[in-house]
């Protein structure tokens, strides 16, 4: 390719491509952050760099450092030299916080998640799960290996979960329904807010034993364990008959076309006369569109890259849904933007 027509780069250009080198950096300084809990230890108020240092037991002058470069990120802010104070966003690090990411954050700069990355091009040349090669078993064989990682991915999913689960009980129908299965539903929270909102329902939580772990507790907290049950198990085997409303959330995105046939199948079959399957998962334009919330900086498409290195899975089109919920004897009947939990939609489909 000659260049020598094209127009230059201007600072721009290159100011781009250097922050998104830089990106993994960016990514290993948010994990430094959590591990020495430095959101908790500076605060809202002005806080030395040296007095932070002492209470994580770490040395002023790389602390300084490490506080300076969270402040460039947003995260901090530096009032006068060597004091700072956290940031609406840096707040969010904070394990108190009502709407803490910090689970999310340690979950995805694990080596775990990030490891198999440094392999992408691998991925992208053979369309093989790196994951699988570099750890020798498949990332929720690896899990449910390591109880205390699968606990991290567990509140991963449970802070990821925050936004949906405070739009999705006022952006769907669900008075219609008697009972909502929530498959893969993880440790409760999607479908804890459903039935808070709709005392008329009665809710199944599905999934694996590791991703039940804490969904007993989810459902005590929020007084619904009268009228919600887990049942641990496995997707691809069967799903739990009983309800006439299954949702399935960011579950699909996991796993290959004919894995999702299998699941959405089983949903089918679970389904009484009348019944509904829910998806909702974000739902790819067919051509990228760099302003939509889909694109939101990159980050469903980097989700679906992840899925291609870490799990084999994928984000999908409209027409992609379309296809696995044909081939699962489903008819896709709406798709909704969730407003408030973009990129997320809600994908309807009934038996066809
Ligand atoms: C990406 S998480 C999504 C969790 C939740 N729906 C949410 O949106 O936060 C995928 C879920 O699928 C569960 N899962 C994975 N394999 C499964 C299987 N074979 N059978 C049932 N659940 C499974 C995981 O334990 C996990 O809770």
């Amino acid at each position: 390719m000659r260049y020598t027509d094209a127009p230059t780069a201007d600072t721009a250009d290159r100011d781009l491509i250097a922050r998104l080198a830089f990106g993994s950096m960016a990514a290993q300084t948010l994990r430094a952050a959590v591990r020495l809990r430095v959101v908790e230890l500076v605060g809202a108020t002005p806080r030395g760099a040296a007095e932070v240092a002492a209470a994580a037991g770490a040395r002023p002058q790389p602390m300084t450092r490490l506080l300076r470069a969270l402040a460039a990120l947003g995260l901090l802010r530096e009032h006068t030299p060597g004091t700072f104070s956290v940031t609406p966003a840096g707040a969010l690090l904070d394990p108190g916080h009502p709407d803490s990411l910090r689970s999310f954050v340690r979950m995805f700069t694990e080596p775990a998640v990030v490891r198999a990355w440094e392999h992408l091009d691998e991925g992208v040349r053979t369309g093989e799960v790196v994951f699988d090669t570099v750890f020798g078993t498949d990332f929720f064989g690896h899990l449910a290996q390591d109880p205390e990682l699968s606990a991290e991915f567990n509140a991963a999913m449970s802070q990821a979960v925050a936004e949906t689960a405070a739009a999705l009980p006022h952006a769907y129908d669900f008075g219609r329904f008697r009972a909502v299965t929530d498959v893969g539903g993880g440790d409760g929270t999607l479908l804890a807010a459903v039935l808070t909102a709709h005392p008329d329902l009665t809710g199944v939580v599905f999934d694996t034993a590791e991703g039940l772990a804490r969904t007993p507790e989810t459902l005590e907290r929020h007084g619904l364990a009268g009228r919600c049950t887990v049942h641990a198990g496995d997707f691809f085997r069967s799903v739990p008959e009983g309800s006439d409303l299954y949702l399935v959330k960011s579950v699909l995105h996991d796993w290959t076309d004919d894995q999702v046939v299998t699941i959405l199948g089983h949903c089918r079959r679970a389904l009484p006369p009348g019944g509904t399957v829910l998806i909702v998962e974000p739902v790819l334009p067919e051509v990228v569109d760099a302003g939509s919330a889909v694109a939101d900086g990159g980050v469903t498409y980097l989700s679906d890259l992840n899925m291609m290195v870490n799990i084999g899975g994928r984000e999908r089109t409209r027409a992609d849904f379309e296809d696995v919920c044909h081939r699962a004897g489903l008819s896709i009947t709406s798709v909704t933007p969730l407003a408030g939990a973009e990129p997320f939609s809600l994908i309807e489909a009934v038996p066809r």
